[in-house]
């Protein structure tokens, strides 16, 4: 009956923006990629810090390179879909050389089965995670978008409607001071020093807290953000000397696939502190081994992770042990699906305001109409546009470097 009503999906299309070969600064999905003197690539501590010579900037040492990547697919009816991800050039070819068959001549309502062959094609190849998983979670997240054109409901009425009237806020960057005027619940911030810099990083590091808690008073959220960057020993030290000053979680201290260290993190941080990771795992196999280390918010990145479809799939998981899930901050791709999330009581807004001074789109500038928080606040009427409701700024210069 169904294929008599939708129509079938003609053509898949991959394009790319900014990335190694490209000016600096291009932003869209690939939100590192900032002009100079931005707080997100001012001294964040990484797996890289060790090394004197990219221990300044994340971009020195490639966090840019891959690029935007905009997958667009349209129906036999004109109607057309699209997302994007991080995964830019590289991801064009897996799009058009690989993941084409499985697509085109379906029915645009084919999510689920498309999503399974893409993983199981992928296997042999895709790792656990990064620049396939990326590319396959853009064109999931496409395929929703077009199902939701065709049947003019936004994703998340498809996905069994919103649980909450508004999705609330914490904001990531250099000022949470700046975000609790602003109107968010709380405010994340990378963190500056890792194990190479051993004790003197953990007490600087613990005099940031302090000092955002005083400018900030007792109540509001503050969280820290070790992007892979310590070791057990350290995360340990940092925690207990941050407690003081009342750190809400520390997040993503290890490297994704570190899951013991993760469960040793989980037993020795302080009680009622909060031990958080997922950016970085891919599949649905990840997240259930971490879930099973006992931290406390899962956050998985929705353009990363395996899609929408992956995602659904996670915050079950998470459910069902009491677990948050928290995506990583992935604009209109995580709030359609946090608003349908009973375990996503908050989300991630990241600040790509060079000074985390004001609201600017996460995407920006390859998306029209991308919603940006009020107050801290996205309420769900504003997500009542089929699809995702946005679209691609025709302003935007895109390549297709591959066809099939
Ligand atoms: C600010 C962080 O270092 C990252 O840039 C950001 O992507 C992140 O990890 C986050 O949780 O938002
Ligand atoms: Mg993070």
């Amino acid at each position: 009956m169904e294929s008599k009503v939708l129509p079938k999906i003609k053509e898949i299309r991959a394009y790319f923006m900014g990335g190694a070969t490209a000016e600096k600064g291009s932003g869209g999905a690939d939100y590192h990629d900032q002009q100079e003197k931005h707080w997100i690539d001012d001294k964040i501590c990484t797996p890289m810090s060790k090394y004197k010579e990219y221990e300044q900037s994340r971009q020195s040492f490639g966090i840019n390179v891959l690029g935007t990547l905009v997958v667009e697919i349209e129906a036999d009816n004109g109607v057309t879909g699209f997302a994007v991800s991080t995964a830019g050039e590289m991801g064009c070819f897996i799009v058009e050389k690989h993941l084409n068959r499985f697509i085109e001549g379906r029915c645009v309502s084919e999510i689920k089965l498309i999503h399974d062959q893409m993983l199981r094609s992928s296997m042999y190849y895709a790792g656990s995670g990064g620049l396939v998983m990326n590319t396959i979670s853009c064109v999931d997240l496409a395929l929703w978008d077009l199902f939701g054109k065709c049947t003019q409901l936004p994703v998340y009425k498809l996905l069994g409607g919103a649980v909450r009237d508004e999705i609330q806020f914490y904001a990531t960057g250099s000022r949470p001071d700046l975000a609790k005027e602003m109107g968010f619940i709380g405010g994340k911030m990378p963190t500056h020093f890792g194990p190479h810099d051993g004790d003197h990083g953990v007490r600087e590091t613990a005099a940031m807290v302090a000092d955002m808690r005083e400018k900030c008073g007792p109540d509001f959220w503050l969280m820290l953000d070790g992007w892979m960057s310590m070791d057990v020993n350290f995360a340990t030290k940092v925690a207990h000397a941050c407690a003081p000053y009342n750190l809400k979680w520390i997040e993503e201290c290890l490297p994704p696939q570190q899951y013991d260290g993760y469960r040793e993190i989980k037993r020795n941080a302080p009680a009622g502190m909060m031990v958080t990771t997922g950016e970085h795992h891919g599949t649905l196999e990840s997240f259930q081994t971490l879930s099973e280390t006992g931290v406390d918010i899962m956050q998985p990145d929705v353009g990363w992770c395996g899609g929408l479809t992956t995602l659904l799939e996670i915050a079950a998981i998470a459910k069902a042990k009491g677990q948050l899930v928290v995506p990583h901050g992935s604009s209109v791709y995580s709030h359609h699906a946090v608003i349908t999330f009973t375990n996503t009581p908050f989300s991630e807004f990241l600040m790509t305001s060079p000074n985390a001074d004001h609201t600017r789109a996460q995407f920006a500038p390859i998306l029209l109409d991308e919603p940006v928080p009020v107050n801290g606040r996205i309420h769900k009427s504003v997500l009542d546009k089929p699809g995702f409701g946005v679209e691609l700024n025709p302003e935007c210069k895109l390549t297709r470097p591959y066809q099939h």
